[in-house]
């Protein structure tokens, strides 16, 4: 079907930004300049690092947000309200646990003001699609994860959308269940049994994209943007040991740890980016830290000692990582400066080296030195210490400031982890208690009671 289909293009995003209203009153932008057109007959996978945006860009397809600029346009229209091509599966099922699993699957026939009988033949049909047969009448509560999912399934599928939306659909079920659903759902989509013309999955798995999708959309993050638009021509059942897989696997790790590039939107794009382009792109006031803890990267660097085998992709294969463990770890130790990592390749810097072999206090001191050279953050929050006498200052202090770079929330996790490296590196302390963060005076006896 895929390989034959027309392509006609039924949604169009034009320029799709979408920002925030923050607390302190500052806009933070999500998303920005988005430009893609959805064809008939294709699976898109939408891939992305943790808060790129990936849901927020399926939610603005299916109309559930508004874009706050630019245009997302379904046969050409302006969407102003809900896709009526479009239904979503979630990731956590979302079912109503006092509806049976027929009802659950009626809602959305029924939103669409279906008469009952029709309601009810175009459920049961698409229950029985689906494999859940003889679960009419179950209530969510008495079926398995599994099992759940598909009636998330067959609620979409019921209303026979153009574009089914998938946001993480597997994610929440164990590995088996998750592989017998995806294949079972890429039979019915290549028998052409359900009756939707192209799948949108938001997935943050790289294998999970290649092995599904006809096209990979890679976002980019801070602000979420696409970074790469890549064809996968080979044709289903795809075999994830063969070389030609396991190439475009490798092609999207190259893209997803080569954060530094400038906005790209095509894979041409990306072949012909200068080392000039790398270079002038320009660079956020404060990098985006990765949420994992020092003792990680020492795990990593102590992995990559002496070790032939360089390719970012072969060692999570080895290791028997998943891409979402191992590239914030990456990434962190790139900040670091730890490794130096090349086209999806990873090795020691020389400083990584020396590190490895280090003991713990000169590990320490080593990123504490590191720290203070590359992380802008942890400069700030040491300048911002030194600035005050009693050396100690409010965590609401920082989180003002990263408020006007990130969301709430990302700024919470931002001076967690700076704080984390921070401490690791004895650089200062924090107390939860009262949110302060301090340099220890070692000479306060004099605090103490006389
Ligand atoms: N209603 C909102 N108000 C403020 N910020 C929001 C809102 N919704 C999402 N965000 C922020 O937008 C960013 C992108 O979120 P989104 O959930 O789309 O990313 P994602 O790529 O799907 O992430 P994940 O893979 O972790 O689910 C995040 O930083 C998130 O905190």
């Amino acid at each position: 079907m895929v390989q034959n289909a027309e392509k006609t293009s039924f949604i169009t995003l034009e320029d799709v930004g979408k920002s925030y209203l923050q607390p302190n009153g500052q806009t933070i932008s999500i998303i920005e300049n988005i430009n893609c057109k959805l064809q008939v007959g294709e699976i898109i996978a939408l891939l992305g690092p943790s808060g790129s945006g990936k849901s927020t860009l399926m939610r603005m397809i299916a109309g559930l947000i508004p874009p706050s600029s630019g245009k997302v346009k379904y046969y050409n229209r302006q969407l102003m309200g809900l896709n009526p091509g479009v239904a979503i599966v979630f990731q956590n099922f979302a079912l109503y646990p006092w509806l049976t699993v027929l009802e659950n699957v009626e809602l959305g026939l029924k939103a669409k003001g279906e008469p009952k009988d029709v309601r009810m033949q175009k459920a049961l049909r698409m229950i029985d699609v689906i494999g859940l047969d003889g679960f009419e009448n179950a209530y969510p509560k008495e079926l398995s994860g599994g099992m759940r999912q598909r009636v998330g399934f067959a609620r979409a599928l019921a209303v026979e959308p153009e574009l089914l939306c998938m946001d993480e659909p597997f994610s929440a079920l164990d590995v088996l269940t998750a592989e017998n659903l995806r294949f079972e759902l890429l039979d019915l989509w290549i028998e052409r049994r359900i009756p939707t013309k192209s799948i949108l999955i938001v997935t943050h798995g790289i294998e999970e994209a290649v092995t599904l999708a006809d096209r990979v959309i890679v976002l980019g993050r801070n602000p979420g943007r696409i970074r790469a638009d890549l064809p996968i021509k080979l044709p289903h059942y795809r075999d994830r040991k063969s070389p030609e897989f396991q190439a475009l696997v490798d092609q999207v790790y190259k893209i997803l740890t080569n954060p530094d590039l400038p906005d790209l939107s095509t894979q041409a794009n990306l072949a012909n980016a200068t080392t000039e382009d790398k270079a002038t792109a320009s660079q956020p006031k404060y990098q985006s830290l990765p949420h994992v803890r020092i003792g990680s990267v020492a795990g990593l660097l102590e992995l990559l000692e002496g070790r032939q085998e360089k390719d970012i992709y072969r060692i999570a294969q080895e290791l028997l990582l998943e891409v979402d463990d191992l590239l914030p770890i990456v990434e962190a130790s790139k900040v670091l400066e730890l490794v130096v990592v090349t086209e999806g390749d990873i090795q020691l810097a020389a400083i990584g080296e020396k590190f490895v072999k280090s003991s713990i206090d000169e590990r320490k001191d080593m990123i504490s030195s590191l720290l203070q050279r590359n992380i802008r953050l942890v400069q700030q929050i040491c300048q911002l210490l030194q600035a005050k006498r009693n050396r100690r200052i409010s965590e609401e202090l920082v989180l003002d400031i990263l408020e006007n770079y990130f969301t709430t929330k990302e700024a919470q996790r931002q001076l967690r982890t700076a704080v984390d490296w921070g401490r690791y590196a004895e650089l200062f302390s924090y107390d939860e208690p009262s949110g302060e963060i301090f340099i220890e005076d070692n000479s306060n006896e004099s605090d103490e009671p006389q």
